[in-house]
């Protein structure tokens, strides 16, 4: 399966251009879209769940043709063939409501007969395997209303799985987890993406980092950069450095030279600087991680983004 979305725009009716061109091949797998707030993640997700219309460009889901038995593959037009992608889609939007009042186990149930499954046996070997799946069996028959966070995620991807959807879209899933619940409701994504495009929005670097096999960075509605996250991690070794200081030198730092990013460490700020040459004796070389690859495209070191000057 292979989803090519090519020269999507959008704009709203305010004026407010959510997406300017924006061409993407995704593979099976999982593929990180990263990008910080009002980027423009949330847009695309909607239209590649058929829930919004691009003003322009076409988006279509390509399956391989299939060697034994021999079958063409089939491509389905994403924005004119809604009906046909519904069926393979699985979405967990970046909110969803729930009964409070209803139990896990028969609110997946009558999400199950919606999907069509009608027939009572195979619904109830679908909505088992699907509890177990998500690490909810011993929950199911709790009330939604009570559930954490991230129990509610889960029981989210459930309900998307429902049907086993050749594209799964997740949206920012990770905001508001605590780190333990984080962690498990990563590894259940990491299950999944062997026979499927699953797109992952987020603005958690580490969420790419962690279970990404490739990635887009995408802001203002553009995408700034493609690629696969060892591969740009690779080629930035040797261009970014580091220094700590005194957070009242950081105006002095910028003017001279190309900051990428700050963070506090232990009352000092640590400096990430983008530089081909050793910037200057008190910096030293670090090697480069997926947060240095974001803000180097950010900054426009990087992808297609052109670099704003050194003041
Ligand atoms: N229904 C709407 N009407 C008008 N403008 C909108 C609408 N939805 C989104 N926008 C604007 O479009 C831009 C992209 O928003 P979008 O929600 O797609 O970004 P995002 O990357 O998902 O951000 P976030 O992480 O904050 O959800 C933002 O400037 C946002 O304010």
């Amino acid at each position: 399966m292979t989803l090519k979305i090519t020269n999507i725009s959008k704009a709203y009716p305010n004026g407010v251009q959510a997406l300017k061109n924006v061409t993407l091949s995704i593979p099976n797998g999982m593929y990180g879209l990263l990008g910080p707030n009002g980027a423009g993640k949330s847009t695309l997700m909607r239209i590649l769940a058929t829930l919004q219309e691009p003003d322009e460009g076409s988006i279509h889901l390509i399956e391989p043709p299939q060697i034994a038995p021999l079958k063409p593959g089939r491509i389905i037009d994403v924005v004119n063939e809604k009906d046909e992608v519904r069926k393979t889609l699985g979405y967990l939007p970046q909110e969803f409501g729930v009964y409070p009042k209803a139990k896990a186990q028969d609110l997946l149930e009558h999400f199950a007969i919606l999907k069509g499954f009608s027939e009572r046996k195979s619904r109830k070997e679908v909505v088992e395997a699907l509890l177990r799946k998500t690490n909810l069996w011993d929950v199911r028959k709790q009330k939604l209303g009570g559930y954490s966070g991230g129990m509610r995620q889960r029981f989210g991807v459930a309900v998307a799985l429902l049907g086993d959807p050749k594209l799964l879209i997740v949206d920012e899933p990770t905001a508001g987890l605590d780190p333990a619940e984080r962690v498990r409701f990563l590894n259940l994504l990491s299950e999944l993406g062997e026979n499927s495009v699953v797109i992952l929005s987020t603005h958690i670097v580490e969420d790419v980092s962690e279970l990404c096999t490739r990635m887009a960075i995408i802001d203002r509605g553009e995408i700034l950069l493609e690629a696969q996250p060892m591969g740009v991690m690779k080629s930035l070794q040797g261009k970014i450095w580091r220094q700590m200081i005194g957070k009242e030198r950081l105006a002095e730092i910028a003017k001279d030279h190309c900051v990428i990013s700050t963070k506090l460490f232990a009352g000092q700020t640590v400096v990430h600087v983008f530089s081909d040459d050793k910037p200057g004796n008190d910096f030293e070389p670090v090697e480069a991680d997926l947060e240095d690859v974001y803000f180097s495209a950010m900054a426009g070191h990087i992808g297609n983004r052109k670099p704003e000057p050194v003041l």
